[in-house]
C-alpha cells in the first residue's frame, strides 16, 4: 500500500513523521514530491522515504494520496494530475478552506476524497484530524483512509459545515499553545529559572492539565476553582490575567480567522 504526497512542507512532515513512528507503513512506502527539492531532500534521507520526480508520478504510484500544498496553488495542482486520478485511488486533502464540492469539481465525479484537517501534533501520534469523506469513498477503502489517519492521533469525524471552527480550534491551536508556553517560560527566566527548566515546566503542566480536561469529567472551570486555593496566587494571576484581556484576546483572534473566510 502506496501512501502519497504532493507538497512536504510543514504539515506533510509531521504527517509522515507520525506515519512511521506508528510501525504500521514501510517507510520506503512513502512517496513525494514538492516543488522545492532542497526544502525536503534531508527529510526524505532521513527517513528513508521515496523521492520521485512530478507530482503526476506520486500519483501513478500511490493508492493514497495526500495534498498538502497550500490553498493558493491547489487549483493547479489538482487540475495538473487529474487525469491521472482514477476511482480505485483516494484523494486526501488537508488543505484548510477547500470544500469537497469543489475537490470533485477539480478532479473527477468518480473520485473518493477524504476532506481532512490534521493538525502539527501529527509527528508525535498526538495529533486530531477532522474529516469528512465524500459518497465515493467506502468500504476497504475508507477503512483503509481512516486507519490512515488514526495512526497519526485521534480522528473525528464532522459535517462540512463545523469545519471551519474545528478547523481552528484542532488546526490552529497548537501554535496559541506554543504561544502560551513560551509566555510562561519566559515569565519563568524573569524570575531566575533558565530557559530550558520553564519550558518544561510549563509544557509539563500544561499537558498534565489537558489530560486533566480529557481524563477527569469535569469541566474546566470546574478545575480552575480545584486550582484556587482561598486567598492564594492562582487566584491573584486569574483575576489580572482576566481584567487585561485574556479571554478577550482569543475571543478576538477567533473571530478575526472567521471574519477573514
Ligand atoms: N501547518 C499546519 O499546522 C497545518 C496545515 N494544514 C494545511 O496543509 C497545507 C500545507 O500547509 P503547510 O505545510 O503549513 O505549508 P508549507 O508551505 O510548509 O507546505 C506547502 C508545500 O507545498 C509545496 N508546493 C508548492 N507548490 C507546489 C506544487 N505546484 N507542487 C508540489 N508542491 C508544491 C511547497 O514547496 C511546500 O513545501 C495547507 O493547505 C494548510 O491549510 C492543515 C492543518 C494544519
Ligand atoms: O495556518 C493555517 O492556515 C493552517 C491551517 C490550520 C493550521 N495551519
Amino acid at each position: 500500500m502506496n501512501i502519497g504526497f504532493i507538497g512536504v512542507g510543514n504539515m506533510a512532515k509531521a504527517i509522515i513523521e507520525g506515519l512511521i513512528k506508528s510501525n504500521s507503513f514501510n517507510s520506503k512506502n512513502i512517496i513525494v514530491h514538492s516543488r522545492n527539492k532542497k526544502s525536503y531532500e534531508q527529510f526524505a534521507k532521513r527517513n528513508n522515504i521515496t523521492v520521485v520526480d512530478s507530482n503526476i508520478e506520486v500519483v501513478k504510484k500511490s493508492e493514497f494520496i495526500f495534498i498538502a500544498v497550500t490553498p493558493s496553488v491547489v487549483k493547479n495542482v489538482l487540475l495538473e494530475i487529474r487525469e491521472h486520478l482514477v476511482p480505485n485511488k483516494v484523494l486526501i486533502s488537508i488543505v484548510s478552506g477547500l470544500k469537497l464540492d469543489r475537490l470533485e469539481e477539480l478532479t473527477d465525479y468518480n473520485q473518493p476524497i477524504l476532506r481532512t484537517l490534521p493538525n502539527i501534533n501529527s509527528s508525535i501520534n498526538e495529533g486530531l484530524t477532522v474529516y469528512k469523506s465524500n459518497d465515493n469513498l467506502s468500504g476497504k477503502m475508507k477503512e483503509n483512509s481512516l486507519n490512515i489517519l488514526s495512526s497519526f492521533g485521534d480522528i473525528i469525524e464532522l459535517p462540512e459545515d463545523k469545519f471551519e471552527i474545528s478547523g481552528i480550534l484542532g488546526g490552529c491551536t497548537p501554535a496559541y499553545a506554543y504561544l502560551f508556553i513560551d509566555s510562561l517560560s519566559r515569565m519563568g527566566v524573569k524570575y531566575g529559572l533558565n530557559k530550558n527548566q520553564a519550558t518544561k515546566i510549563a509544557a509539563k503542566a500544561i499537558l498534565g492539565s489537558s489530560k486533566m480536561v480529557l481524563e477527569s469529567n469535569k469541566n474546566p472551570y470546574s478545575l480552575i476553582d480545584d486550582v484556587c486555593s482561598p486567598g492564594g496566587d492562582t487566584i491573584k494571576g486569574l483575576l489580572s490575567m482576566e481584567e487585561n484581556g485574556f479571554k478577550k484576546s482569543i475571543n478576538n483572534g477567533i473571530d478575526s480567522i472567521i471574519k477573514d473566510k
